[in-house]
């Protein structure tokens, strides 16, 4: 009997611990939790104690949530802000801290009580998250952010995200306590040039009225970032236009505002002019509005690789604008982790807490790739020395999900951020259906490829150490069957992840944008498949059966070739790149290497099909000498700089045509009116003894130069000036025969 007791025992603590050590997952992570003790069922009806003078989206997503009695019977559930009669009881509890709330789920009754009302309705998405299957558990929370403002500014080069982008995303920030959204894509012409000063149309203004709405009803800030730096005028006519604009957006029912100057010449960011220019908008516009939240700044120096302090403008910055107005800052370079350091260096110098613009997963500066990776880079330490953090996304809005979750992970409670396990929630969160195979996807697809900024995120980091034996083996041609087994186990779940995406339905906007980047997919690990058989081949010694299956992954690759020239094309990166830091290098080398096996075996040389591209770029300056060569149709491009170009005397910049060619035409863009008198365009055979490319300027602002005779390596721009010029790097690219 004594054995049956302490069996039973046992058994009952083991059950009890279970259900003690389940551990609830709140997105995002909760400041302070207690462990559940047991759980409830979801009442049948409940009974809303303070209903009329709670925050009312929190009652709203209550209602949606239960079914409300009308009598007195129903299960309480308390709701609303500190300052509520209803509420009075539970005050104590409240955390003192902007948008904190305390929520208790008790067997005879629930509590959600806000510091305020948008800690109300945060209390209200948590509670939302803890019903699952018809039960709730037994806990309390405290909870507050760590950051003021949190969420994400609209600010990339490219196609705009759309109304049903825009939308889906506030619904999506108000689930993920996100505050922020800064409307401010860069090729919208009524935020930048050349109509910032012009209203919007009626169907536009219409657009982004709703749009307030929607955010208003996720509690999120609507702020409209206007862009005048291209051409603004530092006279009252360009300063009133400011406010007229305002003035239109506030009709339309924005509450707060942003100034970018990010991205324009150096000679307008003038500090001085730029502070006066805000201080005006704020003393004369968000001070006299009074329900207008403070005034952004995106500075010209947005970045400390940009910053020259000794010359003064961040400094000037700092002292002269008004105390309130946020400077936005994307860290120690344009595309940057975020740290400790590099935050204690902004604030001193702008005498106020960053306000921090995170590029990322934004891609408009490497457009063939999309970056699905962990958001990491950002350190878990450094919460009291921001107030806000936005992360600039991609142009693909339900792909930047995955990261924005991360972000609102991070930005709400940043000691506790773990980017990998936040990682694994957004996948889910995104795609909730087919998470493991979006993860396929995902963890093949981080990686920005080589790009001008040097930043490189890890890829396919659970098959590296596979890919490295497989090459091992394949190069001595000693290969294991498991090694073999584990590298077609992969590709195998790259086809499969491709072609359950492509027909899945829980998110077909996601699968819309990111479409041309599955169908690669599939095709790479198609080719990686057939890679295996050519082992098989040269296993069974049957030269035809690897013939064969060499002008299969050729066709293969013709096909992937003919995605690149189809798909996703835009004037900068065109194209569809995937797995292209471990998966498609494994691909092309292990190829190379087992045709080179076929040539000494069969004494017979196959045509190469790895697709490497064997010209380089050719520069002296280090803020391009990173960016990528592209070589569709026989023409070589650089891929554009989408910044300003400081171009010291006797920089250059241009292509090594390897080995030389016949040059039939060259264009040229530097984003200017006409032909500047500094620069040259050269060629020249050997890198020493150049010639002056004769060409001339077309109507679209493009230096254009034909067919030169003879054999040239190198075609080039060059200032021949004595001091630093500054030019756009929009287009650099060569026809060859
Ligand atoms: C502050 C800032 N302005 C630019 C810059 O960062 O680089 C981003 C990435 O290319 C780009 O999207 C953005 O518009
Ligand atoms: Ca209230």
């Amino acid at each position: 009997v004594m054995q049956l007791r302490i069996f039973f025992l046992s058994i009952a603590i083991m059950g009890f611990q279970t259900l003690f050590s389940q551990k609830v997952q709140i997105q995002p992570t909760p400041q302070i939790v207690s462990q559940p003790s047991g759980h409830i069922l979801k009442p049948e009806e409940v009974r809303i104690i303070g209903a009329n003078s709670a925050d009312k989206e929190a009652v709203k997503l209550l209602k949606s949530l239960f079914s409300i009695s009308e009598s007195k019977k129903g299960f309480p559930i308390y709701l609303g802000e500190k300052s509520d009669k209803a509420i009075r009881k539970y005050k104590s509890q409240i955390p003192n801290k902007a948008e904190g709330y305390y929520l208790s789920i008790e067997k005879n009754k629930i509590v959600v009580a806000g510091n305020d009302e948008r800690g109300t309705y945060y209390g209200m998405q948590t509670l939302k998250q803890l019903l699952v299957d018809g039960k709730l558990p037994l806990l309390n929370i405290k909870d507050y952010p760590d950051i003021t403002a949190r969420g994400v500014v609209e600010g990339f080069y490219g196609t705009p995200w759309n109304y049903e982008d825009r939308v889906s995303q506030l619904k999506f920030y108000g689930a993920n306590k996100l505050n922020t959204y800064i409307y401010g894509p860069k090729d919208d012409p009524y935020h930048r040039s050349p109509n910032w000063r012009e209203p919007y149309p009626a169907k536009e203004a219409k657009a982004i009225k709703e749009l307030v709405q929607v955010a208003n009803h996720n509690h999120v800030d609507f702020v409209w970032a206007i862009h005048p730096g291209m051409d603004i005028k530092w006279n009252t006519a360009d300063r009133d236009a400011a406010i007229s604009k305002f003035e239109a957006m506030y009709d339309l029912g924005v509450r707060a505002f942003a100034v970018f100057f990010d991205d324009i010449s150096w000679e307008d960011s003038n500090a001085a002019k730029q502070a006066d220019f805000l201080n005006y908008l704020d003393d004369n516009f968000v001070k006299v509005k009074k329900n207008v939240l403070p005034l952004i700044l995106c500075p010209t120096e947005y970045n400390k690789s940009w910053s020259k302090i000794e010359k003064g403008y961040l400094p000037t910055l700092g002292e002269k604008l008004n105390p309130s107005i946020h400077v936005m800052w994307t860290g120690d370079r344009v595309i940057s982790d975020i740290d400790r350091q590099g935050l204690e260096w902004i604030n001193q110098h702008i005498k106020r807490k960053a306000y921090i613009w995170w590029n990322f997963p934004v891609s408009d500066y490497v457009r063939d790739h999309l970056l699905m990776g962990p958001a990491y880079g950002l350190d878990t330490g450094a919460s009291d020395l921001m107030s806000g953090f936005m992360s600039n996304p991609m142009e693909f809005a339900e792909a930047s999900k995955v990261a924005i979750y991360s972000v609102a992970d991070y930005a709400w409670n940043i000691k506790a951020y773990q980017s990998m396990e936040a990682w694994e929630r957004a996948l889910k969160a995104v795609m909730p259906n087919n998470c493991e195979m979006f993860r396929v996807f995902a963890i093949h697809n981080a990686d920005l490829g080589p790009n001008g900024h040097g930043y490189r995120r890890d890829e396919s980091w659970e098959f590296k150490e596979i890919a490295e034996k497989y090459l091992n083996e394949v190069k001595s041609g000693k290969w294991k069957v498991e090694t073999i087994a584990d590298v077609q186990q992969e590709f195998i779940q790259m086809m499969m992840s491709a072609k359950t995406l492509l027909q899945s339905t829980d998110n077909p906007a996601l699968i819309d944008e990111i479409e041309p980047w599955l169908l690669q997919f599939r095709l790479l690990g198609e080719s990686g498949l057939a890679l295996t058989h050519l082992q098989v081949a040269l296993e069974k010694n049957d030269k035809a059966y690897f013939k064969k299956l060499y002008s299969y992954i050729k066709l293969l690759k013709e096909e992937m070739f003919k995605n690149s020239n189809s798909l996703n094309q835009n004037p900068y990166q065109p194209g569809v790149k995937t797995g292209s830091l471990v998966i498609e290098p494994l691909i092309n080398n292990a190829l190379a290497e087992l045709s080179k096996q076929y040539a000494q075996r069969y004494n017979e040389e196959l045509p190469s099909i790895a697709n490497y591209i064997p010209h380089l770029i050719y520069t002296n300056l280090n803020q391009v000498e990173n960016l990528p060569i592209r070589y569709l149709h026989k023409t070589i491009s650089i891929s554009p700089l989408l910044e300003v170009l400081k171009v010291p005397a006797n920089g250059y910049v241009g292509i090594e045509l390897v080995p030389e060619q016949t040059v039939l035409h060259s264009k040229i863009n530097m984003g200017l009116d006409e032909f500047p008198e500094w620069a040259k365009i050269q060629v020249s055979a050997d890198g020493d003894n150049w010639t002056d490319y004769q060409g001339k300027y077309n109507g679209r602002k493009e230096w254009v130069g034909g067919k030169l005779e003879g054999l040239y390596r190198f075609v080039r721009m060059v200032n021949t000036s004595a001091n630093e010029q500054e030019c756009y790097l929009k287009r650099f690219e060569v026809k060859i025969k």
